[in-house]
């Protein structure tokens, strides 16, 4: 893309090109930001993260056209000086860095607290004493369980909306007790949110809190033993990816019986831009990003990417394609489940005009393609090495 010199915001004024420091770009969501904005935007990335597999295709220098507009720094935030730099250098800061899989947050609790609380602190301190912009990424666990999870499994305010649409302004965090380590990363995210908001109320900082409500696609995580650790255990849809890869069974965990609605990334990612290139619409806000419409049970998850992933590879399915695991076997002593978690939409409406716009179906598609075409041949040299005697 172009200069940018005939982008409008949703006022009607034109966008100035600006330099975003986007801290974790190298993992799932920054890469698919970063990509937006090279192909679609004027604005420059200062791309911030340990890693930069997932976006070594923007950073060929040959290759690229947009070379001048997108710079990569490895720093791990925990200890490099050269971060209140880029801060200062940008007018707006992105943090995505965080431990954000499951699997750690009972394991590796202190991790945990450390990656999305600790280290997310000298990120809001160097925007709000620089009076930089800063746009901070929390997540929909903020929220915990619903309130209706706490009356009897037949009683009629189960149906109710009020017990179970989590809104912004309005539903209580819900965690379980506190050797239910799970909540170790909700706990944190919630404290850093606190954090932010209190830098704007007292401080006059320009912010914006995105709590994601589970945003899935290509590239998410990594598929154990081809491109991760062999032991390693990635969010739901890299799990039934790599299960389905492996013609092994889709391992339900306490039944499948969990909601969750699902969001195709390229749709969150529209909310994400619209925060950027509509500061007085977005500051002081916390958004809700997800699709209310596709809502499935963990079981019925497992169900409709089986079918996909049949469509897509052309394989018929397994005889028996989910098995029951227990969360205990499964993620270890300490684990706990959001029931549901269904995104109320009125304020990101309002403010941004957005809506998410693909459905289920459609979006496990594509991503199943994605993971088809990447992964297939890797998945079957490595399953088709004789074992050593
Ligand atoms: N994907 C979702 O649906 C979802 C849902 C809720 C919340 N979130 C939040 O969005 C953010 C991004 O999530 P994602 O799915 O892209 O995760 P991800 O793990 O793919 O990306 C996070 C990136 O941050 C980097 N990082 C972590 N610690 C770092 C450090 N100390 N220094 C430098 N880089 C560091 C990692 O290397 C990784 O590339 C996280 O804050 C997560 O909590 C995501
Ligand atoms: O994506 C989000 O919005 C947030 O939710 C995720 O949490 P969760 O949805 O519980 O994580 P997943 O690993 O995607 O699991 C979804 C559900 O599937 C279940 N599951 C997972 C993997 C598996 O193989 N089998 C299985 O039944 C889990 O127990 C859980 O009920 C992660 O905490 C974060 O990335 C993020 O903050």
């Amino acid at each position: 893309m172009a200069n940018g010199a005939d982008r409008l915001d949703l006022d009607g004024r034109p966008i100035k090109p600006m330099t975003i420091c986007m801290i974790g770009a190298g993992g799932f969501i920054g890469s698919h930001l970063c990509e937006k904005l090279m192909n679609e935007t004027p604005h420059k990335v200062l791309a911030l993260d340990v890693y930069n597999d997932k976006i070594k295709h923007l950073l060929e220098p040959d290759t690229s056209r947009w070379a001048e507009r997108i710079q990569f720094h490895r720093i791990n935030i925990k200890h490099d000086s050269r971060l209140e730099g880029l801060v200062k250098m940008a007018d707006l800061t992105i943090n995505l860095a965080a431990i954000c899989t499951p699997a750690d947050y009972n394991t590796r609790p202190l991790d945990t607290i450390y990656s999305n609380f600790i280290d997310a602190l000298p990120v809001v301190k160097y925007c709000s004493e620089n009076n930089k912009r800063l746009i901070h990424f929390s997540t929909c666990e903020v929220y915990g369980k619903t309130i209706g999870s706490f009356l009897p499994k037949d009683h009629p305010l189960r149906q109710d909306p009020d017990f179970y649409v989590l809104k912004e302004d309005t539903s209580p965090c819900i965690f379980g007790s506190i050797e239910k380590q799970r909540w170790s990363y909700a706990c944190a995210k919630q404290l850093i949110e606190r954090l932010v908001y209190a830098e704007g109320a007292e401080n006059g900082l320009e912010f914006t809190i995105v709590r994601p409500f589970n945003w899935i696609g290509p590239r998410m995580d990594f598929i154990p033993g081809i491109d991760g650790p062999s032991e390693g255990v990635p969010r739901v849809l890299a799990c039934f990816s790599n299960n389905l890869l492996r013609r092994e069974p889709l391992k339900l965990v306490d039944g499948g019986e969990s909601q969750r609605t699902f969001i195709y990334i390229k749709d969150a990612i529209e909310a994400v831009l619209l925060m950027i290139e509509n500061p007085e619409r977005a500051n002081g806000h916390i958004f809700n990003v997800g699709n209310p419409n596709n809502e499935v049970t963990v079981r019925q998850l497992a169900e409709m990417m089986t079918e996909v992933y049949s469509k897509v590879s052309g394989e018929t399915a397994i005889e028996s394609p989910t098995i029951d695991v227990s969360s205990k076997e499964f993620y270890g002593e300490g684990y706990d489940d959001s029931d549901k978690r269904i995104p109320d939409m009125t304020i990101i409406n309002r403010q941004l005009g957005w809506n998410p716009k693909t459905s289920l179906w459609d979006l496990l598609e594509s991503t199943l393609t994605y993971q088809h075409r990447t992964y297939a041949e890797a998945v079957k040299k490595a399953t088709s090495k004789p074992v050593a005697s």
